[in-house]
């Protein structure tokens, strides 16, 4: 097969080749009915029921991708634009646009020292080593941070600022650097904590809050399809994100039941044939449901009933 030219007229899309985005990024293409076989150590699918070649990049490398207009549309984290923004700003044909909070991949950048020394603010580690993946934006930071202290501000003959803390970039594992004596202090993502807490350091500051996120280019070879496929993927967020509850109420009681679910517009609710008595039926985020329930049954609801909602479009 001529994969190269198999891409002319295909839609670009561009999916996190391994790491922690991974398997959540091939749940939503599953989810989107969006169907592919991946050749073992090939970074190119093509689709099978839609005009769409999916490529597998380094989450690192996407927003550069899609930036450049080379590809599409990707799904990435937001720190990795925000990294790739910092070096690259957009302009008016280059650069991505969001398109979707995916929901996942939720973790915030943040500094980090060892908790047993000296270092207890950021103004700290002025002037000393940092060790991060991502030398941009805590360059970014540690640039503000100098900004306002006193020996700060400093700037280089071309009128720069020049940067008293020296960053260094490692492409993983940062949690070490402190413990191999590499570095003061580290610029580095925080899901559980547990990677931090085990390595003997704490978080100091945050750099920047992160989720995966659906992106595309200023120009995407085919609009529609790019509307297509955000339809799909919102609707299977939307699905995973909420469950649907149903219940039986008196008449009376359905103003305070309507307050705990107001549902994502309004609440459907059908008469029973057993007078004074109707059924509702409301979208509930699926993390409040148990307090929901609790409420509801409060209020007088009986019969109440939650289900998994499969895949839905929603306004
Ligand atoms: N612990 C985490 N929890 C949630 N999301 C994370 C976590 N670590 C990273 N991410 C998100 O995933 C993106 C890719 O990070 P990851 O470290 O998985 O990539 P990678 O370097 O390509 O993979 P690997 O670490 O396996 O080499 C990050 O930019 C961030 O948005
Ligand atoms: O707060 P936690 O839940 O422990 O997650 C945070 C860790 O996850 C990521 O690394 P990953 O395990 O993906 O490997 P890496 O160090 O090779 O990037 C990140 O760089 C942290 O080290």
């Amino acid at each position: 097969m001529d994969l190269v030219n198999s891409l002319n007229d295909r839609l670009l899309f561009a999916v996190p080749k391994k790491g922690r985005l991974h398997q959540a990024c091939l749940d939503l293409l599953h989810g989107s009915d969006i169907q592919f076989h991946r050749h073992s150590r090939l970074d190119i699918a093509l689709v099978k029921n839609l005009p769409i070649a999916l490529v597998f990049l380094p989450a690192a490398d996407i927003p550069t991708f899609v930036g450049e207009g080379r590809v599409d549309l990707g799904i990435t984290g937001r720190d990795q634009v925000a990294e790739h923004e910092v070096e690259t700003p957009p302009t008016e044909t280059t650069g991505v646009e969001e398109i979707l909070d995916l929901d996942f991949g939720k973790c915030s950048l943040q500094v980090q020292v060892p908790q047993k020394g000296t270092i207890q603010t950021p103004e700290d580690l002025i002037g000393k080593n940092i060790v991060t993946s991502f030398t941009k934006l805590a360059e970014q930071y540690f640039a503000r941070l100098e900004s306002k202290s006193e020996n700060g501000g400093l700037t280089n003959g071309d009128g720069k600022p020049k940067l008293l803390t020296k960053i260094k970039y490692v492409g993983g594992s940062v949690e070490a650097a402190c413990a191999l004596g590499v570095a003061d202090g580290i610029v580095d993502l925080v899901e559980s904590g547990e990677t931090m807490r085990a390595a003997g350091l704490k978080a100091i500051s945050t750099v920047v809050e992160t989720t995966a996120i659906l992106i595309k280019s200023r120009n995407p070879s085919n609009p529609k399809l790019v509307e297509l496929i955000a339809s799909r993927i919102r609707g299977v967020i939307t699905a995973q994100k909420y469950v649907l509850c149903t219940y039986n109420i008196e008449r009376p009681k359905l103003e305070a039941a309507s307050k705990i679910t107001p549902g994502k517009r309004a609440p459907t609710v059908t008469s029973l044939e057993e007078e004074n008595w109707v059924a509702v039926n409301a979208m509930v985020e699926r993390k409040n449901i148990a307090v929901v329930m609790d409420q509801l049954t409060d209020v007088g609801a009986c019969d109440i009933l939650v289900m998994k909602i499969e895949n839905s479009r929603t306004g």
